[in-house]
């Protein structure tokens, strides 16, 4: 198989391309119009003027004699890394503003332009066609009407351009388009034509001559650094369709991408924050790019390319931490706008480099890849022709987009929604008037293709961005928390999980810087406009002058910085990608599932392996570690053993109270019935009890019940005692021994004091006893 992976043009600029600048072969004195292009242009568009009028010292950065070469050029920085010093003075100014930009109409038509491509050194200096830059025609010589046959020899167009200078390409082909995807719009540029005439040249150009697309990045840039009101979100894939297969050319690994409806799967989509970061990725898919060589192109493209970028962009909001208060939490199925509830505009941009229709070649792959290429632009053109016919009959025929891949890709922006640039590049030299005309009528036929593209603002956290803030509200809201709570969780945690946690936070810091980075705002974008940066040597010099070193080092960081913002995209884009379609066959599930198991065995056997090989000093950390830990475990255990003891003791203490509480009770109960029967006793003969009158003078009880009214109460009580022992009182109070035994103490204290109590000694004799019961009792208990 001959074909190659296309190497980027400005690494390789003399193996790519099979004419260097010099032997450039155009015929200024055939091709009247080459250079004036953009003149002629600026009179018929002031906007377009005002872009193509010289510029300020400050914009332009015009080379002078003292400093011919200007590495800070943005040309210098977009396409020369490694060959600064080739970079002429017309390359500095690479785009224009791209506010200077024509506004397009909703209701716009396919902007259609011709661009005729000089004579090449083998084609010798006929053309066959006359260009009338008046009224932008172009008409094929009557010397050579023969050769046209039938068809059409004159054509009408919005732009034709000649000659070399892609600048007034870009700028009446393109630029409205690209200005056109910064606001919303869905915007499509391509170019259409033969092979070899011009359209890569047109799309991506060489070292000296950006194309479109590199232009188009610049002034995506310099656009987000003059709307400081918005920010954005850039994303870009780099595809191609080969033999009717579409391939990732991003992708490290060569995988076939599906199309599911109009959507493509796996598709990789990267984040780029800077020109330099878009530069990387477009050489990287057109290091992918399969060219090979044929009979009409050294470096002929075999497939078709499609370079994709997203743009989403939301106004900024006045505090953009805090959600709008107006704006309702996130519904399921509902509005779940974050951010002051700006809906956020997407819009894609596609540039496609369309490959080229040829006759058939002896070499065998050509020609299948040939047969390939012809059937897709086949389509291409018959689908255009439908669109055109229904546009201008007001019809709704089919339109067989699935016919091919790239029609079926194209849909969306074919069927009108999307705005459209075609660029239909054409090889004015006699030997193609066929295929000329095959192309110009291709271009006629787009003419009249309606468009209706709107504006797609999205109210959804389907924006990238969105999901990218929704991160780093979470990150940061973690990252406070886990602020607030350091102090007392570091008292607890030993110094190495202090460590471990203090680091935890600073990942967490790290990636929301990483993720606001993401984001652009004219603030924080670097719109390659800032000052020079030396393209970084292989080796570092030390014999360079310190500001060179401090240079180096500038630029070193920055490619860091880029990286850093790769990984982040792409650990981003691997998260939300699911290991395997829902819809995958069972078997290729089995097999992800088997692929899954060994990959846990080894990782197993790789920790144990690490386990083992740490060594010494993870043993003894954790020797440490235990050590300490048991001591604190010993003393909290003998704290514990304390505290139960004193939890026994007072539980006893508890329980003697309650036992003497209880006997109180029982006391107090015992004293009541004693008063009462004593009362009761009394009353037998007076109604009025006396007993707890004390006596107030020496004479005791008995003095007290002297001084009552029934004063003889002494005396029958004396009589009683000394008459009737068996008296009814005392055989009471001594059938009733467990009265005495609790008596009060008060009433035993009285008993006590009082002598001549003379009811009492038996009553004494009887409480003794009941105390030495009781006391035995209690040294029983104790
Ligand atoms: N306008 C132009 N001015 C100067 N050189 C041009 C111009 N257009 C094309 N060329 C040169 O012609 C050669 C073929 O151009 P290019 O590769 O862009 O053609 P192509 O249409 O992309 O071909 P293919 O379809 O085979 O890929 C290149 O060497 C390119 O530099």
């Amino acid at each position: 198989m001959s074909h190659t992976r296309k190497a980027s043009a400005s690494k390789a600029p003399s193996t790519t391309r099979s004419e260097t600048p010099s032997e450039r072969p155009v015929s200024p004195s055939k091709i009247t119009a080459a250079i004036t292009a953009g003149v002629k242009l600026a009179k018929k568009n002031p906007a377009f003027r005002r872009a193509m009028a010289p510029q300020t010292p400050q914009v332009s950065r015009p080379t002078t004699p003292s400093s011919p070469l200007r590495h800070d050029s943005p040309a210098a920085l977009l396409f020369t890394p490694e060959k600064v010093t080739t970079v002429t003075s017309h390359d500095v100014d690479i785009s224009a503003d791209l506010d200077d930009a024509p506004m397009l109409d909703s209701e716009d038509k396919v902007l259609v332009s011709v661009r005729v491509r000089p004579n090449k050194a083998g084609d010798g200096d006929d053309i066959a066609w006359k260009v009338n830059e008046k009224d932008d025609s172009v008409q094929l010589r009557s010397e050579f009407a023969r050769a046209g046959g039938a068809g059409t020899t004159e054509y009408h167009f919005d732009n034709i351009v000649i000659g070399s200078d892609n600048k007034s390409v870009y700028n009446v082909t393109a630029k409205a388009h690209v200005r056109a995807a910064m606001e919303g719009f869905n915007s499509v540029i391509f170019a259409y034509g033969q092979t070899a005439s011009g359209k890569t040249f047109t799309l991506t150009g060489d070292e000296e001559q950006p194309g479109i697309i590199p232009r188009a990045m610049k002034d995506v840039f310099s656009y987000i650094r003059k709307h400081p009101k918005r920010e954005f979100l850039l994303r870009a894939s780099y595809l191609e369709i080969y033999n009717e297969t579409i391939h990732d050319l991003l992708s490290p690994v060569p995988t076939p991408v599906q199309l599911k409806g109009t959507t493509l799967v796996p598709l990789r989509e990267e984040v780029f924050t800077s020109p330099q970061g878009v530069k990387e990725i477009l050489d990287r898919g057109d290091g992918n790019r399969r060219t090979a060589s044929t009979d009409w192109n050294e470096r002929s493209s075999r497939s078709h390319s499609i370079f994709r970028l997203v743009v989403e962009s939301r106004e900024l909001a006045s505090d953009a931490s805090t959600p709008n208060p107006g704006v309702p939490p996130p519904t399921p199925g509902g509005s779940r706008l974050y951010d002051g509830g700006k809906p956020v505009q997407m819009s894609v941009l596609n540039l496609i480099d369309l490959a080229g229709s040829e006759k058939a070649t002896s070499d065998k792959e050509r020609t299948r890849e040939g047969r390939y290429i012809n059937t897709s632009l086949l389509t291409l053109g018959h689908v255009i022709q439908i669109l055109g016919e229904n546009a201008a009959k007001e019809k709704s025929d089919h339109v067989p987009y699935r016919s091919s891949k790239l029609t079926h890709m194209l849909q969306p922006c074919l069927s009108g929604d999307a705005r459209i640039s075609v660029i239909c590049t054409i090889n004015a030299s006699p030997s193609a008037i066929t295929e000329t005309q095959s192309t110009l009528g291709f271009a006629s036929r787009i003419k009249k293709v309606h468009l209706n593209a709107e504006k797609k603002e999205l109210i959804d956290t389907e924006a990238l961005i969105e999901r990218y803030k929704a991160e780093i509200r979470a990150l940061k809201n973690q990252l406070e928390e886990r602020e607030r709570e350091a102090p007392s969780r570091h008292r607890r945690l030993s110094l190495r999980d202090q460590k471990d946690d203090s680091k935890a936070m600073t990942d967490i810091s790290k990636r929301i810087k990483q993720l606001r980075g993401l984001i652009l705002t004219s603030n924080t974008v670097d719109d390659g406009s800032s000052g020079p940066r030396p393209v970084s040597p292989s080796k570092v010099d030390f014999d360079l002058a310190p500001h060179q070193l401090r240079e180096e080092l500038f630029q070193a960081k920055r490619k860091l910085e880029l990286q850093n913002m790769q990984i982040l995209s792409l650990e981003t884009a691997l998260e939300q990608r699911p290991l395997i379609s829902t819809d995958a066959p069972e078997s290729d599930k089995d097999r992800l599932i088997a692929e899954l198991q060994q990959e846990v065995r080894d990782l197993s056997v790789e920790v144990r392996g690490h386990e083992r090989s740490s060594g010494d000093g993870a043993e003894r950390a954790d020797v440490q570690n235990e050590r300490e830990w048991t001591e604190r475990l010993r003393s909290m255990e003998a704290s514990l053993a304390e505290k139960d003891a004193y939890a026994t003791e007072c539980a006893k203490a508890l329980e003697t109270e309650k036992q003497a509480r209880a006997r109180l009770e029982e006391a107090n109960k015992a004293m009541h019935a004693f008063i009462r029967d004593i009362d009761l006793y009394i009353t037998g003969k007076s109604m009025e009890s006396r007993i707890a009158k004390p006596r107030v003078s020496g004479a005791g009880a008995l003095g007290a019940l002297d001084t009552n009214k029934t004063g003889d109460l002494r005396h029958s009580l004396i009589e009683q005692d000394s008459d009737k022992k068996g008296s009814a009182l005392l055989k009471r109070i001594r059938g009733q021994p467990s009265l005495l035994e609790h008596m009060p103490e008060e009433l035993e204290m009285l008993m006590n004091q009082d002598d001549d109590f003379e009811v009492v000694p038996q009553m004494k004799a009887s409480v003794t006893g009941a105390k030495v019961s009781r006391e035995n009792k209690e040294n029983m208990i104790g």
